[in-house]
């Protein structure tokens, strides 16, 4: 596996200022590899996503970070403090490193404007020298390339099904090519065949461009089928971060354990685990045979 660092986050908390205050992450520190989806599984109100967004800034009061860093290992060489951006870097950064597709993101699609030109919009903003026609083809290709298709560019979102508007979302978190990606229950909404089919894109995505994912879900079987490592979280905390293999074959910690009994679905409706991937990670999908796009 590669251990080339992307993104060092380290000492990482995240309190809600009210009254009383809510450690909502407490002393949190991992390392997320380069080309890595690290999966990040906890019960509702573990922290998963104060975490994330606290990461990514994206924060607002009440929440303070009242210690810890995250060190973004550029592919430029050069380490950048989250922290000490600027808003104004921080927003650049956020698309143009790292991206994120939040929890029910598809609904965040504007009703009354085209898909291609919501697309457009972030070359329009980001790439300011770009001509007309090169946001076109560039909004068509990600189109193909999350399996919307090209001729979708003219389409209203309502006119997509649930699970196309979220390939579109993830189109718009790769247009500019970041290293991470950040999701947050990106596909929560949607039924299980369709899980299966953009979970599989987003892994062959990951291998065709080399971005890092971090995946968050309360859903542990479904980041046992993606992630390559897993971090539980329980009550702010860590308590354990290992190879999907050894989260399902040998968890240490106890609510690790409890978090994969307390899903039948892992040899129910889901289907049987399939072994042996290459890289010995676990793959679920047998019933199905993996998911088609
Ligand atoms: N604005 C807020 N003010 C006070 N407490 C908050 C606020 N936002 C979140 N919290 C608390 O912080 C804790 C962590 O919440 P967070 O949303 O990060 O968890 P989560 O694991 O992502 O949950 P979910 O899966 O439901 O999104 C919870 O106890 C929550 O109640």
């Amino acid at each position: 596996m590669n251990t080339d660092p992307l993104l060092t986050v380290s000492n990482f908390s995240v309190v809600y200022d009210v009254d009383p205050p809510v450690e909502a992450v407490s002393d949190v520190s991992f390392t997320l590899n380069r080309g890595e989806i690290l999966g990040l599984a906890g019960e509702s109100g573990c922290g998963k996503t104060s975490l994330a967004y606290g990461v990514q800034r994206l924060l607002k009061p009440p929440a303070v970070i009242p210690q810890g860093s995250a060190i973004f290992h550029d592919e430029s060489g050069t380490d950048v403090d989250m922290n000490a951006l600027s808003e104004e870097e921080m927003r650049r950064f956020r698309w143009d490193k790292a991206s994120m597709v939040f929890q029910g993101a598809m609904s965040s699609l504007n009703p009354v404007t085209k898909i291609g030109k919501q697309l457009a919009d972030v070359f329009t903003t980001h790439r300011p020298g770009m001509s007309r026609a090169e946001r076109t083809r560039e909004c068509g290709d990600l189109l193909d390339l999350v399996g919307v298709g090209r001729d979708r560019l003219k389409s209203y979102p309502h006119e997509l099904s649930g699970g196309m508007r979220q390939r579109v979302m993830i189109a718009m978190a790769l247009a500019l090519k970041p290293q991470l990606m950040i999701m947050d229950e990106p596909t929560t909404a949607l039924d299980v065949l369709v899980q299966r089919e953009i979970l599989q894109q987003i892994s062959e995505l990951r291998t065709q461009f080399g971005f890092s994912v971090v995946f968050i879900t309360h859903d542990l079987p479904l980041l046992l089928e993606i992630s390559d490592r897993i971090a539980i979280m329980l009550q702010g905390e860590i308590v354990e971060l290992d190879t999907a293999a050894n989260i399902y074959h040998h968890a240490q910690h106890e609510y690790t354990r409890k978090l994969l009994g307390s899903f039948p679905s892992l040899t129910g409706e889901r289907g049987g685990f399939v072994y042996g991937r290459s890289d010995d990670t676990v793959a679920a999908g047998a019933v199905t045979g993996g998911a088609t796009s």
